[in-house]
C-alpha cells in the first residue's frame, strides 16, 4: 500500500487522495483502546484531585490556621551522603525537584528512594508537597499514577489485601476499567510512583525472608510493602520511603538506590519559613532578629517543626524575652501554654489555668503514654471516651483529626492523633513527671537501653488500665517504644524537671515528687555516661585514647543539656578520661552543638573533637564556642560551613591556650576568611595544624595566608588541597615558608599549579630545613618544573616524600630526579603515577631507583 500511495503521490491528483482516504479508513484506531486511554485519563484526573485536596493542608495548621501548604512550604536541606569509599567524594545537596535523578545511587538496580531524617524535620511534609506537585500537574508528570501511603495508616489493616486492593482501596477507586488500568500499572511500572511516609511507624521491621511476587493474591499489608521496597513486585515503579534514621536498617539499605538526608532547615530556609508565616514583612524580620538573638533558639530553629512553634507562639516569647528557650522542652512548653490559654475564654484566670486544666494533662498524658508503649499513634473516638478526654479537652488544640483513617475507618468513627508525634512525646514525658504513681522503675525504663529483639513489634491499642495497674504495666511497656520516641520522651522528662519548670509543675504535682525525680533521672544519666565511657577500648600504643561516640552518647548529652544543669554536666563528664572523642556521620546539627558545649565545656583534659561529616553550619560553630577552651583539635570537614562562621571561631580560638588544629575539608570558605587564618598563625604561637582542602581559596587568599606563615614558627601542617590557588598563590606559599623552620608536611595538590609555582617551591625546598614532605599530585607540572625540584634535593637534607601523581611529567622528568637521587639520601619515596610514562619506562624506572614510585 506504501508503495502504491508513493507512485500515485507523484501526480498528487484526486486518484491520489481518494486512495490515501481509503487507506485511513481502513486502518483505523482499534475503538477499545481509545476507551481505555480515556478511562485512564479519568482515574489519573481523578487520583489528581483526590491528591491535591488531600495535600492542601498541613496537618498542624488544619482548622487552627488559615494556611496552605502552598502558602508556607519552605525547602529543606537535601543532601546524597558521600561515597564512603571515596574520601574527595562532595557531600552533594539536591533540589526536591532532582529527587528522581540517578546522581548518587548507591544501588543502580533498586528502585526504592529512601528520605531519612530526624524527627520533626520535615519528612511528611515534603511527601506532600511532592504530591500537591504531582496532583497540581506542575512537577513529576513524568508519572502517570501516584499512590500515597502513610505507614501509620497501613498498620491500621488487619485484614489480607492484594496489590490491587491495596492501590485500589486505600488511594482511589477507578470509575471504570478497574482491570484494564491496573493491567497498565503492571505492564508500565515505570510510570508509577508508590510513596510511604514514616517506615518508622509501621509497626513491622523490614525484613526480606518472606517473597510474595504475585500481584493478584492476597497476603498481609506487611508482605505487600516489603515487596514493593525489594522489587519482588512492580519491579521499575518507583516507590518514595520517608523514615527516622533509626528504622533504617543494614537490611532495609540492600534495597535502596539512593538514601536522601533531610536535614531541616538552612539559615536563609529560617528567614524564608519566617517570611512566608507572616505575611507582614515587618513583622517577620522583627521575629527574624529576635530569634538571632539568642543562639540556642535559632540553632532550634533549624528544625521545621521547631521553627513553626517558634512562628505560633511569637507573642509569648517576646513578651517573655528574658526567659528565651534554651531547650526542645522550653519549645514545647511554649506551645503548650499557648494552646491552653487559646483553649480558654478571656475571661478564665490565667493563674490557675494550669489547676483547672490538670484533668485534662492528665488525661491526655495518660493516652499519650499509653499509645507510645503500644507503638499506637491515632486514637478513636471511642478510645478518647475511654480515657475521660471531653469535647473541649479535645477541640484544645493538641489532637488533630485524622482525615483520611477517619474517612476509611470500618466503624466510621473519628480518628485522631497528636499534633505532631513529637507533642505525643512531650505529653508523655509530662504524665510521668506529675503522676505520683510514676515510680523509680518506670524511670529507669525510660532511660534504658534496649535493642528490639522480636521481629514484630506487639501493637496493643492502648487500653486503659487503673492508674496502679498502670504504673506497674508502664516500666516493662517502656521498652516496647520505638526507640526514638523513647529517646525524645526521656529528653522531654530530663527538660521538664529542670530548675526552669519547676514553678509551672509545681502546680500540678507536689514539690518532693518532683526532687525525687529530678535524682532519679540524673542517676540515670550520669550512670550512662560512665557506661559509655567504660566501653571505651584502651588506647593503642603511640596512639590516642580515643572514644568513638555512638550515637546514645548524643542523645545523654541532650537530655543533660536539657535539664540544665551545670553541675550535672560537670559530674557527667568528669571522669572522662580520652584525648579523642569522635562523633563523625553523628547527625550534629545545631541543637546538638549547643547540647555537646554544654557538657563537654568541663572536660578535665583538652581533646580532640571530630565532627566531620555532620550538618554543624554557620549557626552550630557559634553554639560549640563555649567549648573551644577544652578542645585542643577541632575537625569539622564537610559541614557547610562558610567564612562568616568560621572566622567567629578563630576569633574565639585566638584566645583559647589549648587550641592548636583545625580541619575544615569540604566547607564553604573563601577568601573571605582567610585573613583570620593568618592572624591565628600570626597571634598563636603554639599552633599547629591548619587543613583547608577542598574550599574555595584562590591566589588572593593564599598571598594572605602567606602573610600570617612567613611569621609562624609553630605550624607543622598545611593542608590547601582542591583549592584554586595557581602560581600566584604558590609563589606567596613558597615565599612565606623558605625560613620557616617548623613546617614538615605542606598539601598543594589540585591547585592549577604550573611553571612558576613549581620553581617557587623548588627554591623553597632549597631553603627550608624542616620540610619532610610535598604533595604536588594533580597540578601542571612538566619536565622543566621537575628539573627545578631535581636541583633543589641535591641541596635538600630534610625532604622525606615529595608527591608528584597525575602531573604531565616524562622521561626526561625522571631520567633529572634519578640524578638528583644519586645526591639525596633523606629522600624515601617519590610519588610518580599518572605521568606521561608508559608502563615499561615506569618499570624500568622504578627498577633503576626503587624510591621511585609508579
Ligand atoms: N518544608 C517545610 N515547610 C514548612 N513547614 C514545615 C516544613 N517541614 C516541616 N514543617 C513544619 O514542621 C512540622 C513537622 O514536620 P513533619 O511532620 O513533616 O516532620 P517529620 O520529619 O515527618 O517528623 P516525624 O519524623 O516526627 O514524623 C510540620 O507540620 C510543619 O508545621
Amino acid at each position: 500500500k506504501a508503495r502504491r500511495i508513493l507512485d500515485l503521490i507523484k501526480s498528487k491528483g484526486e486518484d491520489a487522495a481518494h486512495y490515501l482516504l481509503q487507506c485511513v479508513e481502513h486502518l483505523g484506531t482499534p475503538p477499545a483502546k481509545v476507551h481505555e486511554d480515556s478511562a485512564r485519563l479519568r482515574y489519573q484526573k481523578k487520583l489528581k484531585s483526590v491528591m491535591s485536596t488531600q495535600s492542601r493542608l498541613l496537618s498542624t495548621y488544619d482548622g487552627t490556621e488559615n494556611i496552605t501548604l502552598e502558602d508556607i512550604y519552605t525547602n529543606g536541606v537535601l543532601e546524597i551522603p558521600k561515597n564512603t569509599t571515596d574520601s574527595s567524594c562532595k557531600q552533594s545537596s539536591l533540589e526536591l525537584t532532582d529527587l528522581f535523578t540517578c546522581d548518587g545511587a548507591t544501588n543502580e538496580d533498586a528502585d526504592t528512594l529512601l528520605i531519612s531524617g530526624e524527627a520533626g524535620s520535615g519528612k511528611s511534609t515534603l511527601l506532600q508537597q511532592v504530591h500537591r506537585l504531582w496532583g497540581t500537574s506542575r512537577v513529576f508528570q513524568n508519572f502517570m499514577f501516584v499512590f500515597p501511603f502513610s505507614c501509620r495508616r497501613l498498620s491500621f489493616i488487619e485484614k489480607q489485601v492484594s496489590l490491587k486492593s491495596l492501590l485500589f482501596e486505600q488511594c482511589c477507586w477507578p470509575d471504570d476499567q478497574q482491570e484494564e488500568i491496573f493491567q497498565f500499572i503492571l505492564h508500565h511500572p515505570e510510570e508509577t510512583l508508590l510513596t510511604f511516609d514514616g517506615l518508622d511507624e509501621f509497626k513491622f521491621r523490614f525484613t526480606d525472608l518472606e517473597r510474595h511476587c504475585s500481584p493478584t493474591n492476597s497476603t498481609s499489608v506487611q508482605k505487600i510493602f516489603f515487596n514493593l521496597i525489594q522489587g519482588n513486585l512492580m519491579k521499575n515503579a518507583r516507590k518514595l520511603v520517608t523514615s527516622r534514621p533509626d528504622a533504617v536498617t543494614p537490611v532495609l539499605k540492600k534495597y535502596v538506590q539512593k538514601e536522601i538526608s533531610l536535614k531541616g532547615f538552612s539559615q536563609t530556609g529560617i528567614e524564608t519559613f519566617m517570611k512566608k508565616y507572616f505575611r507582614d514583612p515587618a513583622m517577620a524580620e522583627r521575629i527574624i532578629l529576635f530569634v538571632k538573638t539568642s543562639p540556642a533558639l535559632h540553632g532550634l530553629c533549624h528544625v521545621p517543626v521547631y521553627c513553626w512553634i517558634v512562628s505560633k507562639c511569637h507573642r509569648e516569647l517576646m513578651q517573655n524575652s528574658i526567659n528565651f528557650p534554651q531547650t526542645m522542652t522550653d519549645v514545647y512548653v511554649l506551645i503548650f501554654h499557648h494552646f491552653l490559654l487559646h483553649s480558654v475564654s478571656n475571661r478564665q484566670c490565667a493563674t490557675d489555668l494550669l489547676q483547672s486544666k490538670a484533668s485534662m494533662i492528665q488525661h491526655l498524658g495518660k493516652l499519650a503514654l499509653d499509645g507510645l508503649v503500644s507503638c499506637s499513634y491515632v486514637f478513636s473516638e471511642r478510645q478518647l471516651n475511654e480515657a475521660n478526654l471531653q469535647k473541649e479537652d479535645i477541640s484544645a488544640g493538641f489532637l488533630v483529626l485524622n482525615q483520611s483513617i477517619s474517612q476509611k475507618s470500618d466503624d466510621l468513627s473519628k480518628h485522631y492523633e497528636f499534633l505532631h508525634i513529637t507533642v505525643q512525646c512531650f505529653f508523655a514525658a509530662l504524665y510521668m513527671a506529675v503522676n505520683s504513681n510514676i515510680g523509680q522503675s518506670a524511670i529507669y525504663s525510660l532511660f534504658k537501653y534496649r535493642k528490639k529483639t522480636s521481629l514484630v513489634i506487639t501493637c496493643m491499642k492502648p487500653c486503659f488500665l487503673s492508674t496502679e495497674e498502670h504504673e506497674g504495666r508502664i516500666d516493662k511497656q517502656l521498652q516496647n517504644a520505638e526507640r526514638p520516641n523513647q529517646e525524645m520522651t526521656a529528653s522531654f522528662f530530663a527538660g521538664l524537671l529542670s530548675q526552669r519548670h519547676k514553678s509551672f509543675l509545681g502546680e500540678l504535682c507536689q514539690d518532693k515528687d518532683l526532687i525525687k525525680k529530678y535524682e532519679d533521672a540524673k542517676k540515670c544519666l550520669e550512670n550512662g555516661m560512665q557506661k559509655h565511657f567504660h566501653s571505651i577500648p584502651t588506647a593503642v600504643l603511640e596512639e590516642k585514647k580515643s572514644m568513638h561516640a555512638m550515637p546514645e552518647f548524643v542523645w545523654l548529652i541532650k537530655c543533660i543539656y536539657e535539664m540544665q544543669s551545670e553541675k550535672l554536666a560537670k559530674d557527667a563528664v568528669s571522669k572522662l578520661e580520652v584525648e579523642h572523642i569522635k562523633l563523625t556521620y553523628c547527625d550534629i546539627g545545631p541543637a546538638e552543638c549547643t547540647a555537646l558545649a554544654y557538657v563537654l565545656q568541663h572536660l578535665r583534659n583538652a581533646v580532640g573533637l571530630q565532627l566531620d561529616y555532620n550538618s554543624v553550619g554557620d549557626v552550630g560553630v557559634e553554639q560549640l564556642l563555649p567549648c573551644l577552651d577544652v578542645c585542643q583539635a577541632i575537625y569539622l570537614r564537610n559541614n557547610n560551613i562558610s567564612d562568616d562562621g568560621i572566622s567567629k571561631l578563630v576569633a574565639k580560638a585566638l584566645h583559647c591556650q589549648n587550641f592548636q588544629k583545625i580541619a575544615l575539608f569540604n566547607n564553604r570558605l573563601t577568601d573571605g576568611c582567610t585573613h583570620c587564618f593568618a592572624d591565628l598563625l600570626r597571634t598563636k604561637k603554639n599552633f599547629l595544624a591548619l587543613r583547608l582542602g577542598n574550599n574555595h581559596i584562590t591566589a588572593a587568599g593564599a598571598e594572605e595566608l602567606a602573610g600570617g606563615l612567613k611569621e609562624s614558627n609553630s605550624i607543622q601542617f598545611l593542608g590547601l588541597w582542591g583549592n584554586s590557588i595557581e602560581d600566584r598563590g604558590a609563589c606567596a606559599i613558597a615565599e612565606a615558608l623558605q625560613n620557616n623552620k617548623s613546617l614538615i608536611w605542606l598539601s598543594l595538590v589540585g591547585n592549577n599549579i604550573g611553571s612558576s609555582g613549581a620553581q617557587a617551591l623548588a627554591l623553597m625546598i632549597e631553603m627550608n630545613r624542616t620540610l619532610e614532605d610535598l604533595c604536588l599530585e594533580e597540578n601542571r607540572l612538566k619536565d622543566q618544573d621537575v628539573w627545578y625540584f631535581a636541583e633543589a634535593l641535591k641541596k635538600n637534607s630534610t625532604l622525606k616524600v615529595l608527591k608528584l601523581a597525575n602531573n604531565k611529567i616524562t622521561k626526561q622528568g625522571i631520567q633529572c630526579l634519578l640524578e638528583a637521587l644519586k645526591q639525596n639520601s633523606t629522600i624515601t619515596s617519590i610519588w610518580l603515577r599518572g605521568n606521561e610514562l608508559t608502563v615499561s619506562e615506569a618499570e624500568e624506572y622504578s627498577a633503576m631507583d626503587t624510591r621511585l614510585t609508579f
